[in-house]
């Protein structure tokens, strides 16, 4: 049975934790978008620090409440972090967050993202298409091999990964957040469906990779599918806000700062949301 006000009475304790607490979340993300992915997570109350190499990547790891992994512009040195750091995570039983942008250009991009799933990331976050390629990678229901991942954008619907993120989910024992114009968040036994943002997500980079970076950050103090709801709501509830006070993208990215920052917990909870059990056919 779901109950959607235990759901959001948790969600409250996890934006209220990560104010109260200022918990870090290391990344190792892509170039284009790491200045974003910092900012938002200071503004939902958390501590960002970005790395490159597999020493400091381990420290931050230990020394973390969680890390996020985006693979977006991959550098050589990745072929040794990214393993070695999702190793530690999984051995020692630290949350993670992995946003698999791109998922199916380049040699370097599949074998790594092959070689993650051993280390089931706790957290994936990823658009429609990268969700569905990425099953289709690790060989789960709901992927498919003829990948329609033509760049970092989505060309899928949310609703087209249904089976893929169940598949993911259950996979990794973890959550997975598909983004689009409404969000699907699952953790192979609940589904949820997010309502709000702004059509300007779309035309800036970063809203996705840095909402894996606020995932992570919630990931540091409650579960893996309510730290994925609270940072999905939390998107959902500063897009739409931003979006009442701008004319065009650039303002937008500068307001939806100003909004996750001053976006209460009530707010976040209350965020239009349908949760159901997933059916099992
Ligand atoms: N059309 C839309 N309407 C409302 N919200 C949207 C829309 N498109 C995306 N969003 C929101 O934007 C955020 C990021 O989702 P998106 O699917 O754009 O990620 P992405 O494609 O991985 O982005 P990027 O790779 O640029 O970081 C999510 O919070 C999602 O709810
Ligand atoms: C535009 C872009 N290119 C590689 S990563 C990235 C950020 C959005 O995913
Ligand atoms: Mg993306």
């Amino acid at each position: 049975m779901v109950n959607k006000l235990e759901i959001q009475s948790k969600m409250m304790q996890a934006v209220e934790t990560v104010r109260r607490t200022n918990p870090m979340a290391g990344s190792i993300t892509n170039t284009v978008t790491i200045n974003l992915v910092a900012n938002a997570q200071l503004a939902v109350g958390g501590s960002a620090a970005m790395v490159y190499l597999p020493d400091e990547a381990e420290f931050l790891a230990k020394a973390g409440g969680a890390m996020y992994i985006n693979v977006g512009t991959l550098l050589p040195i990745y072929e040794e972090t990214l393993p070695y750091v999702a190793k530690v995570l999984h051995e020692t039983g630290k949350p993670w967050v992995l946003d698999p942008v791109a998922v199916g250009i380049g040699s370097l991009r599949t074998k790594l993202l092959q070689q993650l799933k051993a280390y089931k990331p706790t957290i994936i976050r990823g658009n429609a298409s990268e969700i569905i390629a990425l099953a289709g990678l690790w060989g789960l229901d709901g992927g498919t091999d003829e990948s329609n991942v033509r760049g970092v954008d989505s060309t899928d619907s949310v609703s087209e990964a249904k089976a893929a993120a169940i598949a993911l989910a259950k996979w990794t024992e973890g959550a997975v957040a598909v983004s689009g114009e409404t969000d699907l968040v699952t953790d192979g036994s609940m589904m949820a469906f997010c309502y709000g943002g702004s059509h300007f997500m779309e035309k800036i980079t970063g809203a996705g990779c840095s909402l894996g970076g606020v995932a992570a950050v919630y990931a540091t103090a409650t579960s893996p599918f309510i730290a994925a709801l609270t940072a999905t709501a939390v998107y959902n509830v500063a897009g739409k806000r931003a979006e009442l006070k701008v004319d065009g993208p650039g303002s937008f990215q500068v307001q939806f700062i100003d909004e996750l920052y001053k976006a209460t917990a009530e707010d976040i909870a209350n965020n239009s949301l349908d949760v159901e059990e997933v059916s099992f056919l």
